[in-house]
């Protein structure tokens, strides 16, 4: 039957439910687990989701580590959730923003052995719908008679998790001339992903040739940086900077990749600032949340690059990680055109902290 979702189509369903605060049934053969988005509980779920069974509590090790709980099972950390648990208690352990003032919240009883396929997953789906990545688990033992029961999306391991790996393909959309400031050649594309997820753009200067290198740089949303000013970071002069560059040479194509936040969306970076504010880097800021300091996805970037006709890019940037990632997927980087401005008194330390520990180029 044609109108049967696919697993691409249950994904993003799956990912509106956790927004939403519905839970999900995971599947992995014979083993079948509700899962809940910490972020989004309510109270009315969580009394419905406490009495199904055994709870466990599933987070990154980089935040198990700040609690002080033990991993063991290398990225993920399995906590026994006790009877008497609330919404405070789990929210307080995915959320570090009280870290500081009520640091002691364990101890804490972690699982060892058994599988963590369905731990994993849940916490993939909790980041990829962009919510701080904890989730509870509770085993069920009719999956598919809860799923109709309840109309609850169904998500099997084995078909889920490498769509969370892959890069969706990308579809180009609309396309339309855009004079703008930095050149009245201006080409806006609009290119759109098959799972659902954020629409990414190109913005191509002039009519750069397919044959030889293009300038060109992969710029992630910064709403602070690119929309606001913020003085926090170097984006909005990176992005100005760029395309007045490319204006002036008269070619070029600026890749505007809807992942804020390093790939955590707003709400997370507006958590991570929050950490900022209390002494902790951008690096740390991300771990203490849960996340990897950068979760951004650039195969998008090569991807739309490829599309367009480019095999070979001068690219703006002083992040070594784009540039090996681009030779990896198939886009050649002849040449790294420094892209230093927006220094700022607010900014040095993020920058300095960029190139301590990411590597960036000063
Ligand atoms: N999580 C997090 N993201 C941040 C922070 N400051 C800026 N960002 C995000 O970082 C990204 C910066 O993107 P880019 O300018 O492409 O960054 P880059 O990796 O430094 O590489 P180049 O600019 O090419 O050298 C944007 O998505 C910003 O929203 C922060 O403190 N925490
Ligand atoms: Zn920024």
């Amino acid at each position: 039957m044609t109108f049967l979702p696919t697993t691409v189509e249950m994904l993003a369903r799956a990912r509106v439910d956790l927004r939403m605060g519905v839970p999900v049934i995971l599947t992995d053969g014979a083993d079948a687990a509700l899962a809940m988005a910490v972020e989004t509980l309510r109270p009315d779920r969580w009394n419905d989701f406490k009495v199904q069974g055994a709870i466990t509590l599933a987070l990154t090790s980089r935040r198990a580590e700040t609690l002080k709980a033990r991993a063991y099972d290398g990225d993920v950390a399995r906590i026994q959730v006790p009877a008497s648990a609330d919404l405070v208690w789990l929210q307080a352990l995915a959320d570090p923003a009280d870290d500081l003032n009520t640091p002691m919240k364990g101890p804490f009883t972690s699982d060892r052995g058994g599988s963590t396929k369905l731990h994993r997953l849940a916490i993939a789906l909790s980041k990829s719908a962009r919510l701080l990545p904890a989730a509870v688990l509770v085993s069920v033992e009719r999956p598919a008679e809860m799923a109709q029961t309840f109309g609850l999306t169904v998500l099997p391991h084995a078909a889920t998790e490498p769509l969370l790996q892959d890069t969706s393909p990308l579809h180009a959309v609309a396309a339309a001339r855009l004079p703008m400031d930095a050149s009245e050649a201006g080409r806006l594309h609009v290119f759109r992903p098959e799972d659902g997820n954020e629409e990414h753009y190109a913005i191509e200067i002039g009519r750069p040739a397919r044959d030889k290198p293009v300038l060109a740089r992969l710029h992630s949303a910064c709403f602070t940086g690119d929309v606001l000013g913020s003085l926090k970071c170097d984006c909005g002069p990176q992005l100005r900077g760029a395309l007045a560059q490319m204006g002036s040479e008269g070619a070029g194509v600026l890749l505007y990749l809807n992942q804020e936040g390093r790939g955590i969306g707003l709400a997370n970076k507006m958590r991570a600032y929050s950490l900022q504010d209390q002494g902790f880097d951008t690096v740390q800021a991300n771990h203490r949340l849960g996340f990897e300091d950068d979760e951004r996805d650039f195969r998008l970037g090569s991807s739309i690059l490829r599309q367009m006709g480019f095999g070979q890019v001068r690219l703006l940037t002083n992040n070594p990680n784009k540039i090996a990632m681009m030779e990896k997927t198939g886009v050649q980087v002849t040449e790294r055109v420094p892209l230093q401005v927006g220094e700022n008194a607010y900014n040095q330390h993020y920058l300095a902290t960029k190139a301590a520990k990411s590597g960036h180029f000063l």
